[in-house]
């Protein structure tokens, strides 16, 4: 019995990897298809479909007005009916909305191309959401932040590859065979949540056997499902956090929309390095996300990280902003030096910020309502990214990039502002988003005296083992030694048994 229940933790320990892995590959596509039009930049603008810069950043706008609605009903929807089911659903709507896209291109029709970036920006933002929960969910108390830096990992991957291969490919192969690659990619992705629900179902199924054998019943799952709805109120602290994302994220997603054309046409930089320039920022990201989000796990620090990444950010746009061609504030560096440093001080800023932020904000909240708060947080982002790009489309047309960059600036100076905000009042407060993982479990079980006492009664000397937010074995304690893994999934754990 002991040695069957120790290769049954192992097996989940190795489940809970497989499903990262196709988690991960969720919004592979996406991300590759989201940062098409930026990697195409001067091509769809000089090129058959003679795109204005307004035209070209209703591209980014039309991808996430939907958003500021429909991210948040994903959300609410995938906490009511599951993250399965939504997965599969939402990977579909992502995939139709890159064929409309890729239609509109082949047939040099501009209103379709905003239509099908409307619907797939619609799958994408829910699908991005579903992706931030099932990791939450199958990671949250133990390797939560290095599990996110994996899923931005393979996310960034598709970033890089359409900034690098698509400004040659589609001078070969044409304009529309580019984003009907992006099309290829999304399929690739939406089988990827096939396997997803394949092997979440099956370790649901074991699970059941599980759980039946220990608990005799006392474990419906539907009664999860009930209370997945019903608490939906959010702390002071995830708004902060959520209204410092949605700045800082509109910088990043606005800059990298613009990039390649700006470092064209104000720095004459040749067509290819402004596409490796812009990519750098994510392949920085790429590389440090899992480190860091390791280290954010062992050492806390999240409420810092992300203040210092803001400040980095705000400190390069400065330096660009004031390095156009006939500025020489920083003339004892060439202009490929600022360049690049900008690029990779940008890179680290998004690193920081993507490693740091969504493991802050799902510390902040209830697990039961973690994909409404995602969908908050994703909703207000794209709020923020839909303004932002549609002004500096009218700021460039009108007044320039530089104005544009000073623009940006000003929102990084808010975003300085809030996280100071955010991190002062939250040492004061619940002070969480600080912490290391291992004291939030602490934290945690010190809040939970009258659980811990029913789980004693319950189950005489047994330890909780996280697999899924529904999904939790019980493995005796004596098999694994005194510390129990997590306190948020203790948590987890009573609310399926009813206690509170
Ligand atoms: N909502 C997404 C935006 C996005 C970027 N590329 C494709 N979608 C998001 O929040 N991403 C998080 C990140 O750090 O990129």
């Amino acid at each position: 019995m002991a040695q069957t229940t120790a290769v049954a933790s192992l097996s989940r320990r190795r489940q809970r990897f497989v499903v990262l892995f196709f988690v991960c590959l969720f919004t592979f596509g996406s991300y590759f298809c989201f940062d098409t039009p930026g990697a195409l930049g001067s091509l769809l603008e000089r090129g058959p479909m003679k795109l204005s810069a307004t035209e070209f950043n209703l591209l980014y706008s039309v991808y996430a007005w939907p958003n500021v609605v429909l991210v948040f009903l994903g959300g609410f929807f995938i906490d009511t009916f599951g993250s399965r089911p939504c997965s599969v659903v939402l990977s579909l709507i992502t995939l139709i909305g890159q064929l409309i896209t890729t239609t509109g291109v082949f047939c040099k029709s501009f209103k379709l191309l905003l239509v099908g970036r409307f619907l797939f920006g619609s799958g994408s933002e829910s699908l991005n959401v579903c992706q931030s929960t099932i990791v939450s969910h199958w990671f949250q108390g133990s390797e939560l932040a290095m599990a996110f830096g994996f899923s931005l990992t393979v996310s960034r991957l598709g970033s890089i590859i359409a900034f690098n291969i698509l400004p040659s490919y589609s001078e070969r192969f044409g304009l529309s065979s580019a984003f009907l690659l992006g099309g290829l990619l999304c399929s690739v992705s939406f089988v990827a949540t096939l396997c997803f629900v394949y092997v979440d179902r099956k370790a649901e199924e074991e699970l059941n056997f599980t759980m039946t054998q220990i608990d005799q019943g006392n474990t419906s799952l539907s009664n999860v499902e009930h209370k997945f709805s019903s608490k939906a109120i959010f702390p002071l602290s995830f708004w902060l956090g959520s209204i410092a994302g949605m700045s800082v994220y509109a910088i990043f997603f606005s800059f990298i929309a613009i990039g390649t054309d700006l470092f064209q046409r104000e720095f004459d930089v040749a067509g290819s390095t402004a596409g490796f320039l812009v990519s750098l920022i994510y392949n920085v990201s790429m590389f440090l996300a899992p480190v860091l989000g390791k280290l954010l796990d062992l050492y806390g620090y999240r409420g810092i990280t992300i203040g210092l990444a803001v400040m980095l950010t705000s400190l390069s746009l400065h330096i660009l902003s004031n390095s156009f061609h006939s500025m020489n504030v920083f003339h004892s560096f060439s202009r490929m030096q600022i360049l690049y440093s900008c690029s990779i001080f940008l890179g680290l800023g998004l690193s920081g910020i993507s490693s740091a932020l969504w493991p802050s904000l799902a510390i902040c909240v209830n697990p039961q309502s973690l994909a409404t708060a995602i969908g908050i947080a994703q909703a207000l982002q794209n709020l923020g990214t839909s303004l932002t790009t549609f002004f500096m489309g009218i700021i460039i047309d009108r007044k320039g990039y530089r104005q544009s960059l000073r623009f940006l600036e000003m929102i990084g100076m808010f975003s300085c502002c809030v996280v100071f905000v955010w991190n002062i009042l939250d040492r004061f407060g619940e002070d969480r988003i600080n912490k290391p993982t291992e004291q939030l479990e602490e934290i945690e079980e010190l809040r939970q005296p009258l659980a811990l006492e029913s789980e004693i009664q319950l189950q005489g000397k047994l330890m909780i083992v996280p697999v899924t937010p529904r999904v939790v074995v019980l493995v005796r304690q004596r098999l694994l030694g005194p510390r129990g893994e997590s306190g948020v999934v203790r948590r987890n754990y009573y609310a399926k048994i009813g206690i509170q």
